[in-house]
């Protein structure tokens, strides 16, 4: 019988109490977090190479099957409402908040089909994850440089239609762990007008019930998904472009505070805001 090196056994015992305590047990789910999306990211990239031979949106469907895998070990609870217009064969901007690196998990659980992303361009410096999202068809902007975030964006614009594609943008421009939407870049709105193609909101309720980095809290939960209708942009021109944020502002504001549980208009469940994760 093979001795256990008394290290590998003092941590073998020291587990379950490190698991129990809140702090590491909240570490070693943001570890093992960014351990499932490298090892999948791996196995991915081979399947998509395997499968489409190189960078393609049809990666994300690839892509989707392996992080819907991960809230089973977080015991999380999806809960959508409204995917089915998501599904319309038809160009669009869909909109959504963005709380989290978390999100991924509810943004593969109602990721149409041909759907393009926009992510900021550190993400593809990330190994295996940043490969994969090249992969899957993910266009990397540099939020430092407002003229070539904008021009990436216009290239998207130019084939939306063209190539029947939806594409996926998170108007807050960065993660949003506070209690409320953080007011919205304009980029989207461009491209939807720019496209004449609707806007599809997507609101994620508040992770606060079972996610608050800054008290070390990561429990089991549930996430509330709300797809609202789509808005128009037919006949629009730049000049409406800012009434167009306001109104998709408003509304998933609310449908923000209405879906997430003890969350009000006034901020709060104890706290204003936390640093992101
Ligand atoms: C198996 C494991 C697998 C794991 C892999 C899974 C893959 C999942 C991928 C998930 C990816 C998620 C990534 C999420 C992110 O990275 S979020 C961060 C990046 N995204 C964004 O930033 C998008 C939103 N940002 C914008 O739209 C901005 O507007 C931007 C285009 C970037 C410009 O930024 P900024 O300058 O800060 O913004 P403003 O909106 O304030 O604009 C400044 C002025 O420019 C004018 N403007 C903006 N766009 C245009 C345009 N297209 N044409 C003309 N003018 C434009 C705007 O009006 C402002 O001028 P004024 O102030 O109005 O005068
Ligand atoms: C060779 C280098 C190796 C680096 C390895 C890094 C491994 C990282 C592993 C896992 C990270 C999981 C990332 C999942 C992608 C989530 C996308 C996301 O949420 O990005 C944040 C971005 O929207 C906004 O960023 P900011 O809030 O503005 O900041």
């Amino acid at each position: 019988m093979t001795c256990l090196d008394p290290w590998v056994l003092l941590l073998l015992l020291l587990l379950p109490v490190l698991l129990l305590n809140r702090t590491t047990n909240f570490y070693f789910k943001i570890c093992f977090y960014c351990v499932l999306c490298v090892v999948f990211s791996v196995v991915a990239c081979v399947v998509c190479f395997l499968r489409h031979g190189g960078r393609t949106v049809r990666n994300m469907s690839i892509i989707k099957r392996f992080v819907r895998i991960f809230k089973y070990f977080y015991g999380l609870q999806l809960e959508m409402k409204g995917a089915e217009k998501l599904h319309e064969d038809k160009p669009c901007v869909i909109i959504s908040n963005h709380q989290s690196i978390l999100d991924m998990m509810g943004l593969m659980e109602i990721l149409p089909r041909n759907c393009i992303q926009i992510a900021k361009r550190e993400l593809l410096y990330t190994g295996p994850v940043g490969l994969i999202m090249y992969l899957g068809g993910v266009i990397f902007i540099n939020r430092k440089r407002t003229s070539t975030a904008m021009s990436a964006m216009e290239e998207v614009g130019n084939i939306l239609v063209q190539k029947n594609l939806k594409v996926w943008i998170y108007p807050e421009g960065t993660r949003n762990g506070s209690y409320d939407l953080l007011p919205f870049k304009k980029g989207a709105f461009y491209l939807a007008v720019q496209a004449q193609v609707p806007i599809i909101p997507v609101v994620y309720s508040s992770f606060s019930s079972f996610y608050q980095p800054e008290k070390k809290i990561f429990t089991s939960g549930k996430i509330k998904v709300e797809v609202l209708d789509p808005i128009k942009t037919e006949g629009m021109t730049v000049d409406d472009i800012p009434k167009l944020l306001e109104t998709c502002h408003s509304l998933m504001r609310e449908t923000f505070f209405r879906i997430s549980d003890k969350l009000n208009e006034k901020g709060t469940n104890g706290s204003t805001s936390q640093p992101v994760q």
